[in-house]
């Protein structure tokens, strides 16, 4: 009896964790159960891959999706299917700045309950950590909440208050007790906040203000202090977003003696400069803010190194009047989703030649080791059929039309990107083909598996 498989994928070249090789794969109930030079056989879809390079669909760490109570900044529908357009097959969002914010397992549940209904993507959620909610991170832990997120300065949402040192303290106690990772946004709270009210009572608000308001020293000097909590709880750490190759060093030197940390950068610490935010204005205002190309070159060397152990989008969009004013006034976030894999092509494929493995890792299999996510994030046997598609030297020019956000803005729109992203498949699905959403919302709750 010839064997029946669900989907077979032939004749792609396929970027593997041990190497990237021509071979077909096959699908079978949601995973991947051959992978061989020529699949003999029949399936109920044969997806020709030919001139495509097959990468593990990419989990993207760090989304802001603002669903519910902030949907009109981005929803989960449209945020998943920017997702899948960018080659993405999961996400894990953050505690806010949807509202309520993820601080208990009511709200949880509000989110969960969303998400069951629109996502296109599977997702994990992240809880908060603030002074607020220390009695309730072992309901969230219970939820299956991928990880906690806290910020040490302000985080522009009244109802997330900041994490202060004593709840840092007995919240990373408590979480090395339930085995899950802390991720903190790291910036110095009092040099922040006192540089940027002495800026506004001076009138100064300007592109260079803003980034004068928040100097490296206020991430370094925090990564530092975040990394003798965690050494001295045990609790895991994680650094969001680390901007720059100081802090990234500090991470490195931590590893080295034994403390469970790592850090996530994110697409535009490495692509844009300050003089590019500059040019561009509020849209690639974010926080902490880009900085120059001197510390820029000096990450790419980290990455290379292998000290860089994932790269997410943030994706925190806004509604776009909340762009319109003042740059030192106005929203922080950047629109990045659908792009983050695109862009590690162009500039770190095409420009820099990291190898096609080493991006998969950083996009995929990293990011679900990290978490404990089985199954997922590279193409292997036993592994999700999660895969993106991609015509590596294909180049196109973002066009605002072709984003899938809710407000079709980004810094990138009108940049030459050279990878294209031609289908995206989740377990076995082809939820996304030739620049069109082309499947239900399907997307599964992810758990750790602890
Ligand atoms: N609240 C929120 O999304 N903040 C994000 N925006 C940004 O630029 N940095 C962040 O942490
Ligand atoms: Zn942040
Ligand atoms: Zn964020």
């Amino acid at each position: 009896m010839s064997k029946g498989f669900d989907v077979i994928l032939r004749n792609g070249i396929l970027v593997c964790p041990d190497g990237v090789k021509k071979a077909d794969v096959a699908v079978c109930d949601e995973k991947i159960v051959e992978i061989a030079e020529e699949i003999s056989g029949d399936a109920k879809e044969i997806i020709d891959a030919t001139g495509n390079y097959v990468f593990p669909g990419t989990t993207d760490g760090h989304v802001h999706f603002n669903d519910p109570g902030r949907t009109d900044w981005e929803t989960i529908t449209t945020g998943s299917s920017a997702l899948a357009a960018g080659g993405g097959v999961a996400y894990f969002d953050m505690p806010l700045n949807c509202s309520p914010c993820t601080l208990d397992a009511k709200n949880f549940n509000a989110k969960l309950a969303v998400a069951q209904k629109d996502s296109l993507v599977d997702y994990g959620f992240w809880g908060g950590l603030t002074p607020q909610n220390l009695d309730k991170l072992e309901e969230l832990a219970e939820c299956g909440v991928i990880g906690f997120k806290a910020f040490s300065c302000n985080s522009g949402i009244d109802e997330f208050e900041r994490m202060d040192d004593f709840t840092a303290l007995v919240g990373m106690e408590k979480l090395a007790k339930l085995g899950l990772p802390l991720m903190v946004h790291c910036e110095n709270n009092e040099i922040t906040r006192d540089l940027t009210s002495i800026a506004l009572s001076n009138n100064k608000t300007t592109v260079r203000d803003y980034f004068a308001a928040r100097p490296p020293i206020t991430e370094i000097e925090n990564v530092s202090r975040m990394i003798s909590l965690a050494e001295e709880t045990g609790c895991k750490l994680i650094i969001a977003h680390i901007s720059t190759a100081k802090a990234i060093e500090l991470v490195t030197q931590a590893r080295s003696r034994g403390v469970d940390v790592c850090c996530e950068t994110i697409g535009h610490y490495l692509i844009l400069t300050d003089d590019d935010v500059e040019r561009m204005g509020t849209v690639a205002k974010c926080s902490p803010p880009i900085r120059n190309t001197e510390n820029q070159t000096k990450m790419w060397a980290k990455l290379l190194n292998g000290e860089i152990t994932f790269v997410s989008s943030d994706h925190s969009p806004c509604d776009p009047k909340l762009k319109d004013g003042e740059f030192l006034k106005v929203w922080g976030g950047i629109s990045a989703c659908q792009t983050t894999l695109p862009a590690l092509l162009t500039h770190a494929c095409h420009n820099r030649k990291v190898a096609l493995e080493d991006i998969a890792k950083l996009t995929s299999q990293n990011v679900n080791e990290i978490f404990n996510i089985q199954g997922k994030g590279k193409i292997a046997l036993g592994y999700e059929g999660d895969f993106a598609l991609v015509d590596l030297n294909k180049e196109f020019i973002l066009q605002a039309e072709s984003l899938f956000y809710k407000h079709q803005v980004s810094p990138y729109v009108g940049d030459r990107f050279r990878g294209t992203v031609t289908q995206t498949i989740l377990r076995g699905t082809t939820i996304f083909k030739d620049g069109k959403i082309v499947s239900k919302p399907i997307g599964r709750h992810l758990r750790p598996n602890l």
